[in-house]
């Protein structure tokens, strides 16, 4: 529970901001919301106040990419409510036309809204630690052609974080930072893709942009706030990008495929023949959902130093179940550690609990994997000292298991939480 905890979440007046801000206050939190759109946001907080009691949220119109106004927005919200533990970098546009704008709001705004958070919540300033949390897109970390400004600023939300984070470590900050990397949602925002006002000189590439919502179907809202939550929680994930996807796996592809080629020849065909086509389209179906409700979840590689938790679906949908997250050091300790692995994955299943490395842990039966904090450290021929995250581990994947207990098994697109190592 976040029951005593204040967050700050940027461009919460609609869209993924604003289911952030749902799922805080339904986990105890209070949030002070923050938008350029006032009257957006002060219309969210009558509707919040009434849902979850007045004095649990407060709106405060500011623009991210104006110095002035966040701070002085950011020394309101302390005044009011004394400290911030969660602070969330979500406020985005994307406008391939005016480029600097996008460039303002969407990474030096991520920069700004950061270090106010992290002098405020860090150690050494009397803070008393936190999580930021920041969000990327899939966008960070795959092009999207159409929109190469948009791609470059959310690079570099993924680049600041990863660096960010481990220097919050090596200086003891004791704050985590973290970047958030969903696929398409269904906000306003997606809006952009079509208008040549926001498309500009790369108007006519919308084309490739609809073929990647086919690719990465729609994810709601409230799913990818589920992973934030995940993001917020576990006190020991920092410095990761978590990628919140829907993917068209073969099973949703081949029901497309069967279902048009079935009712192109419904056209052609007599009332009989129709019924008994009908019947077959059904029993089809119908074996094709046990198949996905029996199937086992289970993990699959996505590549080197990356571990995609996702729900095993038959006919190849998601083949393999080996997870690389490095060297070949730890594949004999995960043999010798197998059931011990299995074990703690089955008790993560009863405690209904999700924490992301000790998926890690439980999957890769490898220390190291359950500490994020693990770090290699040398000493450089100069003598300074470097240290990293330690990802030199690897693993044969050999028992499949929730990766989120909490979760519903999904159908035929299944939601991907993916694990980036840095
Ligand atoms: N919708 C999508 O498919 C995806 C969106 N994202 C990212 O999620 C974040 C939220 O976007 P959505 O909820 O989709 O969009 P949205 O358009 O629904 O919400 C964005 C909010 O940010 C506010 N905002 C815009 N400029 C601002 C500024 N200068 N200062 C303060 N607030 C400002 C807007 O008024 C709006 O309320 C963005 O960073 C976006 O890049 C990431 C991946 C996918
Ligand atoms: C001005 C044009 C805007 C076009 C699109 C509008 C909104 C997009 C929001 C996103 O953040 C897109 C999210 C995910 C898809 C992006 C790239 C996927 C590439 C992944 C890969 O190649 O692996």
């Amino acid at each position: 529970m976040l029951k005593g905890k204040v967050a700050v979440v940027s461009g919460s007046a609609q869209g993924l901001g604003k289911a952030f801000t749902h799922i805080l206050l339904e986990n105890g939190a209070q949030v002070a919301m923050l938008d350029v759109n006032e009257e957006m946001g002060q219309e969210l907080q009558v509707q919040l106040n009434q849902q979850y009691g007045s004095d649990r949220t407060q709106f405060y119109k500011a623009d991210v990419s104006s110095d002035q106004q966040f701070t002085d927005v950011f020394q309101k919200i302390l005044s009011k409510f004394g400290c911030i533990d969660i602070f969330c970098n979500n406020a985005g546009i994307a406008d391939e036309k005016n480029w600097e704008k996008t460039v303002s709001i969407n990474l030096s705004g991520v920069v700004r809204g950061t270090y106010l958070a992290l002098d405020h919540m860090k150690k050494q300033n009397g803070g008393n630690g936190g999580v930021i949390i920041n969000t990327a897109s899939l966008a960070g970390l795959g092009p999207l052609p159409s929109a190469p400004i948009y791609t470059a600023t959310k690079y570099g939300v993924v680049g600041f974080t990863r660096a960010l984070s481990v220097a919050s470590q090596a200086l003891d900050y004791g704050v985590r930072i973290n970047a958030l990397c969903p696929s398409f949602v269904r906000t306003a925002l997606i809006d952009s893709f079509k208008q040549e006002d926001k498309t500009g000189q790369f108007h006519s590439l919308f084309s490739i942009t609809e073929n990647m919502m086919e690719k990465f179907p729609f994810i709601e809202a409230e799913k990818v706030a589920e992973a934030f939550l995940l993001l917020v929680k576990d006190e020991s994930v920092n410095g990761v990008a978590l990628v919140v996807k829907n993917e068209a796996t073969i099973i949703f592809i081949l029901v497309l495929i069967i279902i048009t080629v079935l009712r192109t020849r419904l056209l052609y065909r007599s009332r009989r023949a129709v019924t008994r086509t009908r019947i077959i389209i059904i029993i089809i179906i119908i074996i094709i959902i046990f198949f996905i409700l029996t199937a086992g979840p289970g993990l699959a590689q996505d590549k080197p130093g990356t571990l995609i938790c996702t729900r095993a679906l038959p006919l190849g949908a998601v083949t393999g179940s080996r997870c690389v997250l490095g060297s070949a050091r730890a594949q004999q300790q995960q043999k010798a550690a197998g059931g011990a692995a299995a074990q703690r994955e089955h008790e993560h299943g009863v405690r209904g609990e999700t924490h992301l490395t000790d998926i890690l842990h439980a999957h890769t039966g490898a220390p190291g994997a359950r500490d994020t904090d693990s770090v290699i450290q040398h000493t450089d021929g100069d003598g300074t000292g470097s240290r990293w995250p330690s990802t030199e581990l690897e693993a044969e994947v050999t028992s499949a298991a929730p990766c989120l207990p909490n979760q519903a098994p999904p159908l035929l697109t299944p939601p991907t939480f993916t694990v980036i190592g840095q």
